[in-house]
């Protein structure tokens, strides 16, 4: 049997009821047939594939191939009998491993874990011949994996127990893995016959889940958010990316580093700036650490050679791209660029990683606004899958492909959006951040908040995740617009500003000098400076009572729901707008931002698909019933996009994009 290559069922048909005949009597016929069957198998064999490579008697594989079974990633687990023949070839402790995290593997690894019989750098169907005409003389029975006992450790009980609490840890709230470990055990408990129904009633408890929905359409937003398209005409697949070989970094702080590596890794020669000896001399030896951590992890040399240090802009003259990662201050960075537009040859590109700031008005001081493009990465830049890719007015869709093209190649998931402040990600942090504030105000505790949110799956509550970012960095920027310092009006009231409410208590935190885990200290305290093991600080406690009873609060019992409902449908609501404002293209977009820049659970969708599994009506009503309680939170008011879905009718998410067409984009 020649299988090319096979991505496993087409996922786009889960979406309605399958057709076609029942995959597992098909694939039970050709394990018992008396001719030998041979898989040969190049590029790869996944999911249903692999599943049919598994029912032959032998496997060849080209050294090239790669095999898993990813369902579990999907929502849904191997249900064309892989639960049952996988643990039996290899064990249950690999198999669980492979079924539980829907790992690709190699042709080697799968070589050495016993999955196939002979990896060939040669044609592969050839060999596969070749083997099936010595096969033909020998007995079959041993090669029928079904028929196998499934070799089992003699702690069966504790591995599993084990895995599920190593599962549940990982993958908060998420069914998928939990009924892997179930049908894995019924092929250690149960002969083959009974294991295939147990786990195809597994299978009937996902199929149709909430979950299994949000996860496929992951996979496709994933893959369609790299589908940018600009009003002009100019898309992904017309468009050409420039190379890039040499690139430069400004600033080796957090980010700088972090994006300094990203690009050494891929074999880009870096030149990176800082405007101090001392300040150089660290970031330096930190970039060196990192690279080599990560080239030993990857079993790579690390590519230190391609590195160059300097505190003078004049080495930049040559370079193809510059990536500007100062301290966020627009004056700091206006300079630079205008001094990048002075040495740098005309045709480099000129990248800001700024998280929010106007694009535009850094191109505007150069000689060249379209080859400016944001690129705004995610602490830790060398870890973190997102990028931002912020189109100004003026980038060139040349530019922008480029970034694009470069994000890819540095392993990330870009995604094109337009220049307003914050962009997509950060612009929609505020109202999050703002509701989970209120709730404060109004009787939650931070870690009441943060349980609510990390019960539902986000890999960090908002006070938890503000921690670990930094609290001095928001309260920067609020000074900075005048929402606390001398500017303020002081006949405004105090928890009002610019016409609408306003919480201090952030910055009552920031005065106490509680700046997140970096001081020891925040919303939660820590160990030490540095620490990661947020405890609940009953300095935080008093701070609370103390404000509450200053402006005549009386606390109130908030439910999990309410913090669920303000926190997601406010910062669903602001995706709306983001859409009427044309900054971001689709909802996908905005989904794959949040799942990879800011932890919102893969098995939820996304913000926007999370709000159309609840359903839009419901949003809606409740976004009204929480407005008129908060008049004074304009965020809270129902965009009109999400009046117009609902008003529609409530159409799926892919449906969206034909409401919004008519509004501008500023892609
Ligand atoms: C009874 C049920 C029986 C069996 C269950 C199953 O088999 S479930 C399916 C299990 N298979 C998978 O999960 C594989 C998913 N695909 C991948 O991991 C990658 O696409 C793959 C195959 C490794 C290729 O990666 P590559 O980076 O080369 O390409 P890309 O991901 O961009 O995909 C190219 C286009 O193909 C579409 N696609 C891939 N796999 C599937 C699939 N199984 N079903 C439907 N569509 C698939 C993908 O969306 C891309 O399409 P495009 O229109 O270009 O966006």
């Amino acid at each position: 049997m020649r299988m090319c290559s096979s991505a496993g069922a087409d996922i786009r048909e889960f979406a309605g009821p399958l057709r076609g005949p029942p995959l597992v009597p098909l694939l039970d016929a050709i394990e018992a047939g008396e001719k030998p069957v041979v898989a040969a198998i190049e590029g790869v064999a996944l999911g249903g594939g692999f599943e049919l490579a598994l029912v032959c008697h032998y496997r060849i594989v080209h050294f090239k191939a790669r095999l898993g079974l990813p369902e579990v990633t999907l929502g849904i687990l191997p249900a064309a009998g892989g639960t049952q023949r996988l643990p039996r070839l290899i064990g249950i402790p690999a198999a669980l491993e492979l079924i539980t995290t829907g790992r690709h593997i190699s042709a080697q690894e799968a070589l050495k874990l016993g999955i196939v019989d002979q990896v060939t750098e040669q044609n592969a169907c050839e060999l596969a011949v070749e083997f099936a005409l010595r096969a033909v003389a020998k007995p079959l029975s041993s090669r029928r994996v079904s028929m196998l006992t499934t070799p089992c450790p003699p702690d069966l009980d504790a591995l599993l127990e084990a895995v599920t609490m190593q599962v549940k840890r990982k993958a908060r709230g998420v069914m998928a893995p939990l009924a892997c470990i179930q049908a894995v055990r019924a092929a250690a408990t149960m002969p083959y016959s009974k294991g295939i129904k147990r786990e195809s009633e597994l299978m009937a408890t996902l199929f149709n889940s909430g979950q299994a929905r949000a996860l496929q359409y992951c996979f496709f937003a994933q893959r369609t958010a790299g589908k940018w398209t600009l009003p002009s005409g100019a898309q992904w697949n017309n468009s050409k990316p420039r190379e890039i070989r040499s690139a430069a970094i400004i600033g080796l702080g957090t980010m700088g580093r972090g994006i300094v590596v990203s690009l050494a890794r891929v074999g880009i020669s870096v030149i990176a700036v800082e405007s101090e000896k001392k300040l150089l001399e660290t970031g330096k030896q930190m970039v060196i650490g990192m690279l080599e951590r990560d080239a030993k992890r990857r079993g790579v040399s690390a590519s230190l050679n391609l590195l160059k240090f300097t505190l003078s802009l004049q080495d930049l003259k040559d370079v193809d791209l510059v990536i500007e990662a100062v301290f966020e201050d627009m004056a700091l960075k206006k300079r630079v660029f205008q001094e990048l537009s002075k040495v740098c040859r005309p045709a480099t590109l000129l990248c800001t990683n700024t998280s929010g700031l106007d694009v535009d008005a850094l191109a505007g001081v150069t000689d060249r606004p379209h080859l400016v493009v944001g690129m705004h990465f995610f602490s830790p830049a060398h870890v973190m899958k997102l990028l931002e890719v912020v189109c100004g007015p003026r980038s060139s869709s040349e530019t922008i492909a480029t970034a694009m093209s470069l994000g890819k190649r540095m392993g990330k998931v870009s995604v094109a959006v337009g220049n307003c402040p914050g962009f997509v990600g950060n612009r929609m942090l505020k109202p999050y951040l703002d509701q989970a504030t209120f709730l404060l105000e109004e009787g939650a505790t931070p870690e009441q908040i943060d349980k609510a949110l990390e019960d539902f799956g986000f890999a960090m509550g908002v006070f938890r995740m503000s921690d670990l970012a930094g609290l001095d960095v928001g309260w920067r920027v609020r000074k900075e617009s005048g929402l606390i310092g001398p500017d303020v009006d002081p006949k405004n009231p105090p928890r009002r500003r610019q016409g609408r409410r306003y919480c201090p208590i952030p910055d009552m935190v920031c005065e106490q000098g509680r700046f997140g885990q970096k001081t020891g200290r925040g919303w939660y305290m820590y160990d030490k400076p540095g620490g990661t093991n947020a405890k609940p600080d009953p300095l935080i406690q008093n701070l609370l009572e103390m404000y509450r009873s200053r402006y005549g609060i009386q606390p109130r019992n908030i439910s999990d729901q309410e913090i669920i409902e303000r926190c997601l449908f406010a910062l669903a609501n602001e995706g709306f707008r983001i859409l009427e404002d044309g900054i971001a293209a689709r909802p996908e977009d905005i989904d794959v931002i949040y799942l990879f820049g800011y932890g919102f659970p893969r098995h939820g969708g996304g913000p926007m698909f999370y709000a159309s599994m609840v359903g839009l009506e419901r949003v809606l009503e409740r976004l009204e019933h929480y407005h008129q309680a908060h008049p004074d939170v304009p965020h809270l008011e129902p965009s009109p996009l999400l009046k117009k879905l609902v008003a529609c009718g409530s159409p799926p998410v892919q449906k969206w994009r034909e409401h919004i067409k008519t509004m501008h984009s500023h892609l």
